[in-house]
């Protein structure tokens, strides 16, 4: 799979990328990144990436002329997906990761700064994907985040030390409590039922605990897992 960050700042990805699961997948060749910098597509002296806002207003406009550019510059291989990091665009999800892992080979990431981009380059754009209903100082949090999640996704980045059991997500659910040794740590305890070995009743209490966890933290995510459940049980 191939990644093309389009950003003003590539040192921001350097040490992100040269650590833990993301860096060992990349040298498996399960993934390739590539920066591409706008500011290596201007023409002035002053090599402008970003002008006023027609209409007058705060802040900067990054220009068309030096994203278009780099977009065209990039290698194209399909199936691929241009996608611009900003929070007008649909939510990150589990579901989303899922669908960028297993349906393209190439994602180009687009990371947005001061204001915003040119509404024309909106052309050369596919999706709009938001972190989430905050606003940052950059877009290239919201492609590392991205970047980690779809990568996380395919196969041979995560071995059996994880599984994508994990993403509780997946099954819409939030993920149950995990405890390792030692048995009691100052004077807190670890569940008996995980010291029992009776793996039954183990996967019963994990899955009350994701229950009782989504019900009590995101009741957004249960009334959605009851609905699907219902779903389920009326087929
Ligand atoms: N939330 C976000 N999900 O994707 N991008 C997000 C974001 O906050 N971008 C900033 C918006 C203001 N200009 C700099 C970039």
């Amino acid at each position: 799979m191939r990644f093309d960050l389009i950003t003003l700042f590539p040192e921001f990805f350097h040490s992100p990328l040269q650590s833990g699961l993301i860096a060992k997948a990349i040298a498996k060749g399960l993934a390739e990144v590539h920066c591409t910098n706008p500011r290596d597509f201007t023409c002035d002296r002053h090599h402008k990436v970003d002008d006023e806002p027609y209409g007058g207003g705060a802040g900067m406009v990054l220009k068309p002329e030096p994203l278009a550019a780099a977009l065209e510059s990039l290698p194209v291989v399909t199936p691929r997906q241009v996608i611009y990091l900003s929070p007008q665009g649909e939510p990150m999800t589990q579901a989303l990761f899922q669908d960028l892992a297993t349906s393209v080979e190439q994602l180009v990431l687009v990371c947005g700064h001061y204001e915003g981009i040119d509404e024309r380059v909106m052309t050369w754009i596919d999706r709009e994907i938001s972190l989430g209903d905050f606003v940052l100082t950059c877009g290239e949090i919201p492609a590392l985040a991205l970047l980690n999640g779809v990568l996380r996704l395919r196969p041979g980045t995560i071995g059996k030390e994880e599984s994508h059991r994990c993403d509780s997500f997946s099954d819409g659910l939030l993920d149950y409590p995990h405890y390792t040794r030692p048995a009691e740590f100052r004077g807190l305890k670890v569940p008996e039922v995980l010291l029992s070995g009776n793996h039954g009743a183990i996967a019963a209490w994990r899955r009350q605990q994701q229950l009782e966890r989504t019900r009590d933290r995101r009741p957004d995510l249960y009334q959605a897992w009851q609905a699907q459940q219902s779903d389920l049980d009326s087929h």
